[in-house]
């Protein structure tokens, strides 16, 4: 079988070894995940039934190149595959299963922030120092603890199941664990924690449920199986009991998320779990130049808590690292901005061959805005993502609250939203009232009149009536059909239209945003369920990496803990300082350390051809100017990999050999640039000329200027906020044209 042929010996016999235990645990790059995709692809050729085999990646991203792939060899059949995130699968299982475990099957589907938010208000009615128990710090210790599957009832039984913590020990914790929990279970509603909990829980107590998965999945496949934590471990370990075809493959290397939950052990359990396991080596690495993999392989060998492995590769030495020191956080944005431009120019890559990766999500600010200077596109994945803005959540809150009347969060969203004169003392009296009678909100206010008499009455009636019409919308038409009904209907377009402030102008823009989002989903061909609650379920479990829309050519602007699994061409692993990168607060321990090595080692193997790693000598830290060191992380890596460049914004190219940190003076690289306006002689420009966008202009193509005549690219340059083209022109020669100023009509390349 030809594709067969596109994998190395060791890789091949993955693919072939499809029954029993295999695990391969493998350095970066050494085509893990592409071992993964053929092996399903394998399975499906040998006859396997699609249907019959689970695939659980880190990112729905990751499933969905997985399964493009896998249609390349199988063909449309691939779709039948079950795959995505632990959370996404198990909540497709949960929404058929749920009422089991007393769930409603459109169960609400909280993100952190619902989560924090109603932490936030328990804290409140128990009039709880908020100082003491941080929401934050509540809600990671809950958290933990349903990784770990402990339930609130053991947590308050032992507390010292975390008493690595002593957050967790304080004396309310179990108390609000449990608090928190009832109000989730009122209002219909799990967190992403519960998605593995009650799973677990649902194959734990229905013998018959976890039976019928097994029969299903008979072929289990993990990626980053280094990342899996105590409930996901569990959960498979289920799943496989009775067919034991579970193909794990991951990277103690880059096991990045301990502070969630992920354990190491699960790799050494795993041995223990199936003793007939067949254990497989990838020791070749094929996304990185020789000088990258050697540079990580230096990192990586300084942590004591390694498996041993060889990494090695046949790709050329290619270019030294290169190494950045800049004055400050924005000359550091600067510089890379501008690099990236010149390289982007002279090397013919797009905007997608490069990212920028960083410890931090504040530190995304400063090269933001030199990119935004020079007119180049980029994506901050994380951050502030599109669903989590306040018109967005304010109309998924309706949806949600449409299909799932309990969810109590949804509910306090959209009851005075917009105003209907419903204030908070009201509102506070429903909770309590509905809390008496040991039913929800909704039912009191359906029943409005038996509770109260006056002004109010006619108004929650109206409310009432308003989100049963939709109820029968959502139950009738599909998605979009429903959605813009209740965007119209609610008045929240309304409202947002008739703001027309700038904000006010974006806010409605958004919301159309969204709801273009939503036909998009219901006219995809391969779209079965097109429900309201088919759709929302979708967007709930969207990671921040797939939240931006992913068809603009743009430079990729993320943490490292987001950049996992993925490649670049060229990547800038920026501030590496002290304190900054290893992170201040993870120096408390050997293992810590470890974890930031680790994480830097993630960093460094995203690269294919070309590496940066840069460094301020200043930066504002929590609004100080503070003077920074170079991270230890710098000299771990043998020196005559490293190549200094010393530059400013306004010089590239002035280079130094060696790992000489500091000392070194910036040159700066004098680029005179004139531009004589000559007329040329015999040239009429086309009767039709128009002025072509030259954001993407790149070395080769042919122009046409209005006065000059027809000529071809040459170089581009850029000094920080000009573009400036060397443009060979027939009948003149080479001139050198800003681009701001120049109107040149692009012509074919
Ligand atoms: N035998 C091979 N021949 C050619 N290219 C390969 C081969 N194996 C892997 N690759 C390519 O090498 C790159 C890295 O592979 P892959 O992403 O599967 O590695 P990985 O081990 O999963 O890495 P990571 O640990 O970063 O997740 C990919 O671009 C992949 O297509
Ligand atoms: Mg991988």
């Amino acid at each position: 079988m030809s594709y067969l042929d596109s994998l190395n010996d060791v890789q091949r016999q993955a693919v072939e070894q499809t029954d029993g235990p295999v695990m391969i645990i493998a350095g970066a790059g050494s085509g893990k995940t592409r071992v993964l995709t053929y092996r399903i692809a394998h399975l499906i050729q040998k006859g396997v039934e699609p249907f019959n085999i689970l695939s659980l990646t880190f990112t729905n991203k990751a499933a969905k190149e997985m399964q493009h792939r896998i249609q390349a060899v199988c063909g449309s059949e691939a779709r039948n595959v079950m795959m995505g995130t632990f959370h996404s699968v198990f909540s497709r299982i949960l929404r058929v299963e749920s009422q089991k475990i007393g769930f409603p099957s459109n169960f609400t589907i909280y993100d952190t922030e619902d989560s924090k938010s109603l932490l936030r208000t328990i804290l409140k009615e128990q009039n709880l120092d908020d100082k003491v128990y941080k929401p934050n710090t509540v809600f990671n210790r809950i958290s933990a603890a349903k990784n770990r599957l402990i339930s609130y009832k053991e947590y308050i039984a032992n507390p010292n199941y975390m008493a690595d913590d002593r957050a967790a020990l304080r004396p309310e914790m179990g108390k609000l664990y449990q608090m928190y929990q009832e109000r989730l279970i009122r209002a219909g509603a799990m967190d992403f924690d519960d998605l593995l909990f009650y799973t677990y829980k649902l194959f734990n107590e229905h013998p018959d449920v976890l039976n019928k998965y097994q029969h299903k999945f008979k072929y289990i496949m993990v990626d980053e199986f280094q990342d899996t934590n105590i409930a996901q471990y569990n959960i498979t370990k289920k799943l496989a009991a009775m067919n034991r075809n579970i193909c794990v493959v991951g990277d103690d290397a880059q096991s990045i998320y301990a502070f969630r939950g992920a354990d190491i052990q699960n790799i050494l359990n795993f041995e223990k779990d199936y003793p007939e396991l067949k254990v497989l080596k990838l020791e070749q690495n094929y996304r990185s130049t020789k000088t990258i993999v050697e540079a990580a392989n230096n990192v990586i060998t300084k942590n004591k808590a390694q498996l041993k492995k060889d990494v090695w590769t046949s790709n050329e030495s290619g270019e030294k690292i290169h190494v950045y020191r800049a004055a400050s956080d924005n000359e550091e944005g600067r510089i890379i901005a501008q690099t990236i431009f010149e390289n982007k120019m002279n090397m013919q890559l797009r905007n997608k061959d490069f990212a920028i990766l960083y410890r931090t999500n504040s530190q995304s600010r400063s090269f933001e805005e030199a990119l935004r200077k020079l007119n180049i596109n980029y994506k901050v994945v994380g951050g502030m993502s599109f669903y989590q803005r306040k018109e967005i959540k304010d109309v998924l809150a309706y949806l949600r609250f449409v299909l799932n009347d309990q969810d109590e969060q949804s509910f306090r969203r959209i009851v005075n939203f917009p105003k209907r004169g419903i204030g908070d003392t009201t509102i506070a009296k429903l909770f309590v009232i509905a809390d008496e009678q040991g039913t929800t909100v909704w039912d009191i206010l359906c029943n409005v009149k038996s509770i109260m008499t006056g002004r109010l009455v006619p108004v929650i009636e109206g409310f009432v009536d308003l989100i049963k019409s939709y109820k029968i919308l959502a139950n009738t038409k599909d998605a979009f059909e429903a959605a813009n009904e209740i965007a119209k209907q609610s008045g929240l377009l309304k409202e947002l239209y008739e703001d027309k402030t700038v904000e006010g102008i974006a806010r409605y823009e958004n919301v159309q945003e969204l709801l273009n989002g939503i036909k998009e989903f219901v006219d995809r061909p391969d779209q079965e369920d097109k429900s309201l609650g088919s759709y929302l379920q979708e967007i709930s479990l969207l990671t921040d990496t797939e939240k931006d829309k992913e068809d603009k050519d743009s430079v990729t602007l993320m943490t490292i803990h987001s950049a996992k699994g993925l490649e670049f061409n060229q990547v800038f692993v920026v501030g590496i300082e002290e304190d900054l990168f290893p992170s201040a607060m993870m120096l408390n321990s050997r293992a810590d350390l470890e974890e930031e090595r680790r994480l830097f080692y993630v960093a460094i193997t995203r690269a294919e051809k070309r590496l940066t790693l840069s460094f301020a000598t200043s930066r504002y830290r929590f609004g100080q100017l503070k003077s920074c060191s170079p991270s230890r992380f710098l000299e771990e890596i043998d020196p005559r990999h490293l190549q200094m460049t010393s530059i400013t914004a306004n010089s590239i190219g002035s280079q130094e050999s060696g790992p000489a940190f500091s000392g070194i003076k910036p040159k700066t690289a004098a680029a005179t640039v004139q531009v004589k306006a000559k007329v040329a002689p015999a040239y009429t420009p086309s009767e039709d000329f128009k002025p072509s966008d030259t954001s993407n202009l790149m070395i080769g193509m042919k122009v046409e200027h209005p006065k000059f005549g027809y000529g071809e690219v040459k170089n581009i340059q850029s000094n920080g906020t000009d573009r400036k083209a060397v443009i060979d022109f027939k009948n003149l020669g080479e001139k050198t044209l800003i681009l701001s100023f120049a109107k040149l009509r692009i012509h074919e390349s």
